[in-house]
C-alpha cells in the first residue's frame, strides 16, 4: 500500500519518542497514533526497563504499542480507533500485534523491520515476525485485514536504536555502511580526551603567566562584547566580574554544599541516587575520564532542570531552594554570555536570541546542569601515592556544554586550563596555567557543544584540576566547587558547516555515556 503524505511525519515523532524512552531509562521504542488527517491523538514509549530497574513491578508487557492501545482505549471510542493509523519505531512483536488487532485500528506503519531488529539489533530469540503474516495481504481467513505500510524512515529508526548504545550490533552494522549515524559525530570530542593518555599529559607543571582575562561586563557592550570574542577564540577561559549574582546566593550554595558532602557516602546516594540517563542525582568516584582511564578523586550532585529528573533525588528544602536559587542566577548570566556571543559565534542563525532561548530551566527538554562538586580530602602519603599512580581531581577534559560557569571558592586553588591552546593539537607540547579563584568574579569557559555549533570559531579548551601539591597536604584539605552547564535543551539540532548534525539531546546523552559507561545497564 502507498504511504500518506503525513506518514513521515507522524513516523518521526515516534521514532522521537523511542528516543525519548532510552533517554528515560527504557528500551528504546516508541509509538504514535494518529487520525486520518495525520493529527497526532496519542503518544507512548517504552516503560519495561525503568519499572525493572525503578523497583517497579517488572512487567514485561510495557511495549510501546500495548501502552498505545491501552491509552487509546482509553481516549477513542471503537469508531474512533478504526479510522487511526498507529506508527510504531519498530515492526510490533507478536505481543503487541495481537493488542493492535484487538484495538480496531485499520492501518500500521513500522520504521525499523523485524528482519533487521533480528540481523542487526537484538539477535535472535524475540517474538518477531513479518506482521503482514499475521494481517495485510497474508492474513487467515476471517481475521480483520489491517493496511501494513513499512519500513519507513528504516535508517532513521535504525539510528535511534544506535544511538541508545543498548545494541552493539547495530552500531558495528551503522558504521560499516556509512550510514549518517549521529552518535558518531560526538565521538570526535571524546576521541580528543582519549588521545591525551596516548600524549602522556598528566606530567607538565602548571606555569603561573595568566592568560585568562578579567572581564567586567558592566562596560559598553560593544566593547565587552569585543572583549569576550577575544577571550573565547583564543583561550575558551575568561572571569567575568560585574555580573550581578548577589554573593549571598553563592555563598547559601556553598553552605548547603558542605552540608550534603559532609555525611556519609550511604546516605548520600539514599538521599539522591544516581541516574547517569538522567544526567540527576549523587556519584561517588565514578566518573572515569577518557584522557586518565581512572575516575576523577571527586563526588559531585548533579541537577539537571529537566521535568522530572529530580524527583526523588532533592537531599532536602534547603539544598533544593539554595541551589535553585543558583541555578537561576546562573542561568540568567550564561543567557547574557552567550547573547553577546551569538552574532559572531553563530553568523547562520537567523533569529538573533535563539541561542540563548535554546536553555530552558524545568521544562520537559531542558539539559541545564548544576553541579555541585566536593574533592575530598586525603592523608598525605594517599594523595602521594595517589599522584604517583597517575590520578587526578579531576582529568583532563573539555566540557560539554555551551559555557560553563564556574564557582570557586577563594581558598581553594587546583583548576589548570591548557595554556596554549589552539597550538597544542599539532605539537602536543602541553603546557598548563593556573585559574585561580578572582574575587567577586566567576570563571566562565567555552564548551563543545558551542565550539561545535560554531565550527571551531570558539575554543573548548581542555582543563584539569590537579592533586593537591606537597605544600597543601597538612591538614588534609577538602576543595569545593560549584559548576553551571549551559547545555540547550534535548531536541536542539545543533547545525554548522563542518560536523555532522546533532541534538543537543543526543551530543550530552553520548558524551554522558563516554564517561559514565559503567553506570547504564540494561536489562
Ligand atoms: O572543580 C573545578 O574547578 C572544575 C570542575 C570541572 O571542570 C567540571 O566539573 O567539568
Ligand atoms: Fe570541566
Amino acid at each position: 500500500m502507498p504511504p500518506r503524505s503525513y506518514d513521515e511525519e507522524c513516523m518521526k515523532v515516534a521514532i522521537d519518542e523511542a528516543r525519548n524512552a532510552y533517554l528515560n531509562g527504557c528500551m528504546p521504542f516508541g509509538a504514535v497514533l494518529a487520525d486520518e488527517n495525520g493529527n497526532i491523538i496519542v503518544r507512548a514509549q517504552n516503560g519495561s526497563a525503568a519499572s525493572a530497574r525503578r523497583g517497579g513491578t517488572g512487567d514485561v508487557t510495557l511495549h510501546a504499542e500495548m501502552e498505545l492501545v491501552r491509552e487509546a482505549c482509553r481516549v477513542l471510542d471503537r469508531e474512533g480507533r478504526e479510522k487511526c493509523t498507529l506508527y510504531t519505531s519498530t515492526e510490533p512483536c507478536v505481543m503487541c500485534a495481537g493488542a493492535i488487532y484487538w484495538s480496531g485500528v485499520s492501518r500500521v506503519v513500522y520504521g525499523c523491520s523485524s528482519m533487521q531488529l533480528e540481523a542487526n539489533l537484538s539477535g535472535p530469540g524475540g517474538f518477531d515476525i513479518d506482521i503482514r503474516l499475521l494481517y495485510g495481504p497474508y492474513s487467515r481467513e476471517g481475521t480483520r485485514d489491517i493496511e501494513v505500510v513499512g519500513p519507513l524512515l528504516e535508517e532513521e529508526a535504525l539510528i535511534a536504536h544506535a544511538d541508545s548504545g543498548i545494541w552493539p550490533k547495530c552500531r558495528e552494522y551503522l558504521e560499516k555502511n556509512n550510514a549518517n549515524w549521529k552518535a558518531v559525530a560526538a565521538q570526535d570530542d571524546i576521541q580528543v580526551e582519549k588521545s591525551l593518555r596516548i600524549s602522556g599529559l598528566g606530567s607538565a607543571p602548571a606555569v603561573d603567566d595568566a592568560i585568562v582575562p578579567i572581564i567586567d561586563i558592566r562596560g559598553l557592550e560593544a566593547e565587552v562584547m569585543e572583549k569576550l570574542w577575544q577571550a573565547a577564540t583564543n583561550v575558551g577561559f575568561f572571569v567575568v566580574t560585574g555580573h550581578g549574582i548577589p554573593q549571598n546566593v553563592i555563598d547559601d550554595a556553598f553552605a548547603e554544599s558542605s552540608n550534603f558532602f559532609s555525611q556519609s557516602v550511604e546516605d548520600k546516594k539514599e538521599q539522591s541516587p544516581f541516574a547517569a540517563n538522567l544526567n540527576s542525582g549523587y556519584e561517588y568516584m565514578s566518573q572515569i575520564r577518557p584522557s586518565t582511564g581512572l575516575a576523577d578523586r571527586k563526588e559531585s550532585i548533579q541537577i539537571t532542570a529537566r521535568e522530572g529528573c529530580m524527583d526523588g533525588r532533592w537531599p532536602n528544602d534547603a539544598f533544593k531552594s539554595a541551589s535553585t536559587a543558583l541555578m537561576e542566577a546562573a542561568h540568567s548570566l550564561a543567557c547574557k554570555i552567550l547573547d553577546l556571543l551569538e552574532p559572531r559565534a553563530l553568523p547562520h542563525e537567523i533569529e538573533r536570541g535563539s541561542l540563548s532561548k535554546s536553555h530552558t530551566l524545568w521544562s520537559d527538554d531542558g539539559q541545564c546542569t548544576l553541579r555541585f562538586l566536593h574533592y575530598p580530602p586525603a592523608p598525605r602519603a594517599d594523595i602521594i601515592r595517589l599522584r604517583e599512580d597517575g590520578h587526578w581531581r579531576a582529568g583532563a577534559h573539555t566540557d560539554w556544554a555551551n559555557v560553563t560557569l564556574l564557582f570557586q571558592r577563594a581558598e581553594d586553588k587546583g583548576l589548570e586550563c591548557c595554556a596554549n591552546p589552539r597550538v597544542v593539537a599539532e605539537s602536543k607540547d602541553y603546557r598548563w596555567v593556573e585559574v585561580n579563584p578572582v574575587e567577586w568574579g566567576i570563571t566562565v569557559n567555552i564548551g563543545d557543544m558551542l565550539a561545535r555549533w560554531s565550527d571551531g570559531r570558539l575554543y573548548s579548551n581542555l582543563h584539569r584540576v590537579r592533586m593537591p601539591k606537597d605544600a597543601e597536604l597538612d591538614p588534609p584539605r577538602s576543595r569545593f566547587s560549584i559548576a553551571f552547564f549551559a547545555q540547550s535543551d534535548k531536541k536542539t539540532l545543533i547545525k554548522s558547516q563542518d560536523s555532522e548534525p546533532i541534538t543537543a539531546g543526543d551530543y550530552i546523552m553520548s558524551r554522558v555515556r563516554s564517561n559514565f559507561e559503567a553506570n547504564f545497564k540494561y536489562p
